[in-house]
């Protein structure tokens, strides 16, 4: 069990360790002027599982990964992450145990170079510039951008903004990573590689929304269906993808 932090002693008697990973209780999530696109989601993500989020387009997988990393504000109820109660006065430590990676890569990259970029954050929580450059660089170096680590960002391709995106996330050495359709933009042999890889990372809890099935089952153990706001299925992914009725119930074909 980790170490309780100074945030938990000081906060109420829910924040504790027993919250570790990710909890969620009771979400309610509603664009303005509209009907709630989450309805009171509840659900478990424990240290060592790797998690995808499935649903059909529009379906609101965004949504809720934004609302767990703290980007948008549920109407109600609880989030808890590595047993931090996810509240504004809580932010900054939470951020830190979370990378998180956007739809779309644009949204995440800011600087003008990519280098630029991945030494953003750690600089940020105090590594010199030095240890963070030497880092970035073989960080943006395994990831097969080692030629256009000084480019501004607009000339990279999609695929390589994307695997810019990971790098800058991995720099921060996160517990909890979101991945938000990682493999889009991505060819085969990078679709491959990150399904090898991020099994690999020393994070406690992964969680990846995808609508790339056959990728989804390699990486991932255990599989959520978000269908007309709730987690309509949870249960191991491979049983799903062999269950040809239930993704069909969730407008999930499997060949397509
Ligand atoms: N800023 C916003 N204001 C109002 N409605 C929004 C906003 N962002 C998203 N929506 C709506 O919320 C719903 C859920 O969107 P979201 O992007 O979370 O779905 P998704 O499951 O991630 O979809 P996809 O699989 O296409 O990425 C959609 O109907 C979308 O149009």
């Amino acid at each position: 069990m980790s170490q309780t932090t100074p945030e938990q002693i000081n906060s109420s008697s829910t924040d504790l360790v027993d919250k570790n990973g990710i909890i969620v209780e009771d979400l309610v999530f509603s664009y303005p002027n509209q009907n709630p696109i989450l309805e009171e989601i509840s659900l478990t993500l424990k240290p060592g599982e790797q998690i995808a989020l499935l649903g059909k387009t529009g379906t609101g997988k965004s949504t809720l990964m934004e609302n767990l990393v703290g980007l948008k504000q549920p109407n109600s109820g609880k989030i808890w992450i590595q047993g931090i109660s996810l509240e504004q006065k809580n932010l900054f430590e939470v951020r830190r145990q979370i990378g998180f990676g956007f739809q779309e890569p644009n949204d995440q990259l800011f600087m003008p170079t990519i280098l630029e970029d991945v030494i953003f954050g750690p600089c940020n929580y105090g590594v010199s510039p030095e240890e963070a450059t030497e880092q970035a660089q073989e960080l943006l170096a395994d990831f097969g951008l080692a030629d256009v680590t000084n480019r501004p960002v607009h000339e990279l391709s999609g695929g390589q903004k994307r695997l810019a995106a990971l790098a800058a996330i991995l720099a921060l050495n996160p517990s909890i990573l979101i991945l938000d359709e990682p493999t889009n933009g991505l060819d085969p042999w990078w679709r491959r590689h990150l399904a090898e890889i991020l099994p690999e990372l020393p994070v406690q809890v992964l969680l990846i929304a995808s609508h790339d099935l056959n990728w989804v089952r390699r990486v991932t153990q255990r599989a959520m269906v978000l269908q007309q706001g709730k987690i309509r299925v949870d249960m191991p992914t491979e049983q799903l993808l062999q269950d040809s009725s239930v993704l069909e119930s969730c407008g999930l074909p499997l060949d397509y």
